[in-house]
């Protein structure tokens, strides 16, 4: 992919603006490489959590901003290169939470925590999934929003008590790809909850970035996965996906306790 501006307008999915799908952000060379340097980490990167497990990259977000750990450069290379293509950071991406999930993992609906710029860029890697936009209620305050320090937003919890009468019918869900990056801000970021459901299967009634699913048919047949009917209006989750959400921490923490 040339390395210009993207024409983002070109890759708003759905009826909402604030949402951008990008097929094949990156090659699949470059995917290649990103998960051989996310599985040589040690295995004390990783941190194991109920349905997931995860790289925190980039320092500790507190609420109060972050405490700042340089990106590695293989890291650099991709957050660079989504500020450059994008232009819609307005500094450089700071912080990267790597999410690994096994077929039958997701990550509830939640908001991201309100340490961060609001715009949230995601990567997916080696395994399709579908993820949902789910609008709350504007009058249900998310002022108890936290970040754990591992900089996972604490609403990922809270947001499900989300009770159903606030939910309206407006969902959204996207299939991503691997390769694929997606973008959302604005009322996508702040009106919607995001959440992959915790199940080897996933409906595709739903999925708004339509073209894809034919990618997705030809993905399948290249790995003769079971075909059949039944299929083609869900995605059987076979094998594990990798996730980077890439963002921007404006407020950055420097001084640091001294020892
Ligand atoms: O894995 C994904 O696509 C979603 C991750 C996410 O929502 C997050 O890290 O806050
Ligand atoms: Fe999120």
């Amino acid at each position: 992919m040339d390395l210009g501006r993207l024409a983002l307008e070109d890759y708003v999915v759905g009826s909402l603006p604030t949402l951008v799908y990008i097929p094949n952000f990156i090659t699949e060379a470059e995917q290649f490489e990103l998960l051989h340097h996310i599985y040589e980490v040690s295995a004390a990167r990783w941190k194991n959590l109920k349905n997931r497990r995860l790289q925190n990259w980039g320092g500790v977000v507190h609420e109060k901003g972050l405490l700042p750990q340089e990106l590695p450069p293989w890291l650099i290379k991709i957050t660079q290169r989504i500020c450059e293509q994008t232009l819609l950071f307005p500094s450089a991406i700071n912080h990267v939470l790597i999410n690994e999930y096994f077929p039958d993992q997701g990550i509830m609906p939640h908001q991201d925590g309100p340490a961060y710029f609001p715009v949230a860029s995601i990567l997916s890697l080696q395994s399709p999934v579908v993820i949902d936009f789910t609008p709350h209620s504007r009058s249900r305050p998310f002022s108890e929003e936290r970040s754990t320090p591992e900089g996972v937003p604490s609403t990922s919890e809270q947001a499900s008590e989300v009770e159903k009468d606030d939910l309206k019918d407006d969902q959204y869900s996207i299939l991503l790809m691997p390769c694929s990056l997606l973008i959302f801000k604005d009322q996508a970021y702040s009106d919607y909850l995001h959440g992959i459901q915790d199940s080897a299967v996933h409906g595709l009634d739903k999925v708004i970035n339509k073209s894809e699913l034919t990618k997705l048919k030809e993905w399948k047949e290249s790995r003769s996965t079971t075909g059949g009917k039944s299929e083609e209006r869900c995605l059987n989750r076979t094998s594990t996906r990798v996730s980077l959400t890439c963002r921007l921490v404006p407020k950055v923490l420097k001084n640091l306790v001294r020892f």
